[in-house]
């Protein structure tokens, strides 16, 4: 696991980053590519999946319950799934490593199958909060019992035969709205499953596409019903997982930053769910092109080009946070690149991802010499108005992928080396990232 061997890593730019560059699969999505191929009955394939630490936690799980997952040499994933409700009892606890999707995911499909499950995980997960889904998954008569209440290690004992859900969301999380879609997969009944803010909706499409008896509505006020039947047959699907638009704003805001940049990324998913950071970036100035547009899988997806630009600060209205969750650690990165004053607020939900993102980014910035104030819900940043920043400081990553590499790329404009103390849990969802800035800074 990630946590067992620290690998530091010193990052300075040389020159402005060029080139042509591909983004590994959406994690979202490769994950529940495998989710549902488990729950199909039949042989399902997968390309483009994201070969990421996370998601092979999600496989080995599956796996263990029944599941045939499998490699091709050619790159292809090959899924036997074992159909809605014929889980098997896995016979070791479900390690999640790193991953709070695979947790949270997991957890909601086995809520409703007569099994009873061990969930464990690294340092940084098993700080992280679970009753967010196992309170309402309790409701349909699960029973969970973690560490403290909401901690893993957690067991789950499944039932069968609940009644449908109705559950209204009490955060933006579509983790967690996702759990109660895959618990209600088998529950005899319409379940309904209310999201009053909307979050990525991955889930929505594969389901649909796996063949799921699946509605959503909408109130004039933007609140979501999905209304899911279960004991769902699920048929096998082909699948083209696009590139990672989380993934892709590591390579877009380096070039942003680097003076005489001009980067390209291939096959970025554009799913309006998960492309705020492209909205914002483009109001603070940047010089972001979107090409090539077309579908794969279901979703939207583009070619980025992005070049050096100069950025101004602005204020992030906190409705969009949903759509850029994963993508502020970079973003504060721009930020304090930036000219002007930058404000961010209604994220306290930062505070629980892989690590508290906003004390991490606040001491990492202002180690490195940013300006950068921490609130309770938010940073607020005075950038340097394209200045270098001085670096020499060593970051704390605390096994989170997403700090490692915005400090990464932090380092493409310092004056002085940003030493990053582990970049190794960079693999859970960007195992090729080193490369990729490599092959940028060979233009
Ligand atoms: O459903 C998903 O695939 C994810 C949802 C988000 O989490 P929350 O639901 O906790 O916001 C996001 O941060 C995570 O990286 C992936
Ligand atoms: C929050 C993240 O992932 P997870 O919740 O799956 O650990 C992330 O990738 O930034």
């Amino acid at each position: 696991m990630s946590d067992v061997h620290p690998i530091p890593r010193e990052f300075i730019g040389s020159g402005p980053l060029s080139g042509t560059v591909k983004v590994p699969g959406d994690k979202s999505i490769s994950h529940r590519s495998l989710m549902f191929s488990a729950l199909a009955v039949g042989h399902s394939q997968v390309s483009g999946l994201l070969e990421g630490e996370d998601v092979l936690s999600t496989a080995a799980a599956l796996r263990a319950m029944g599941a045939r997952i499998e490699r091709g040499d050619d790159g292809i994933w090959h899924i036997d799934g074992v159909g809605v409700g014929s889980l098997l009892q896995p016979t070791t606890p479900l390690d999640m490593g790193n991953s709070g999707t695979s947790a949270r995911l997991l957890m909601g499909l086995v809520a409703s199958h007569a099994i009873d499950t061990i969930f464990i995980g690294d340092d940084s997960l098993s700080k992280r909060p679970m009753g967010r889904v196992s309170v309402p998954l309790s409701q349909i008569g699960a029973q969970f019992s973690g560490t403290n209440g909401d901690y893993l290690p957690m067991t789950v004992k499944g039932v069968i035969g609940a009644a449908p859900i109705q559950y209204r969301l009490p955060i933006a999380s579509a983790q967690v709205k996702s759990a109660m879609m895959l618990a209600a997969l088998n529950i005899s009944g319409v379940s309904e499953i209310i999201e009053p803010i909307a979050t990525r909706d991955h889930s929505e499409r594969m389901l649909r596409g796996f063949g799921a008896d699946l509605k959503v509505e909408q109130d004039e006020d933007g609140t979501r019903h999905i209304f899911v039947r279960g004991e769902a047959e699920l048929k096998p699907q082909n699948i083209d997982v696009p590139g990672d638009p989380s993934s892709a704003a590591f390579p877009v805001v380096a070039a942003l930053i680097t003076p005489g940049s001009e980067v390209r990324v291939t096959n970025v998913g554009m799913n309006p769910t998960r492309t705020g950071i492209y909205k914002m970036l483009i109001e603070m100035g940047a010089d972001l092109t979107f090409v090539n547009e077309r579908e794969v899988g279901g979703e939207p997806v583009a070619d980025i080009i992005a070049k050096y630009s100069s950025l101004s600060g602005i204020d992030v209205p906190p409705e969009i946070a949903p759509s850029m969750i994963d993508e502020f650690p970079i973003f504060f990165v721009a930020a304090s690149m930036a000219k002007g004053r930058t404000m961010t607020s209604g994220l306290d939900e930062l505070r629980v991802k892989e690590s508290d993102r906003l004390a991490l980014m606040a001491a990492g910035l202002a180690a490195i010499g940013a300006r950068v104030k921490e609130v309770e819900d938010g940073l607020i940043i005075d950038g340097s108005d394209g200045e270098a920043l001085a670096g020499g400081a060593m970051i704390n990553s605390a096994l989170d992928h997403r700090i490692a590499m915005s400090f990464a790329v932090a380092g493409q404009n310092c004056l002085n080396p940003v030493a990053v103390d582990d970049i190794s849990p960079i693999a859970t969802s960007f195992p090729t990232f080193e490369k990729m800035m490599e092959e940028l800074a060979n233009g």
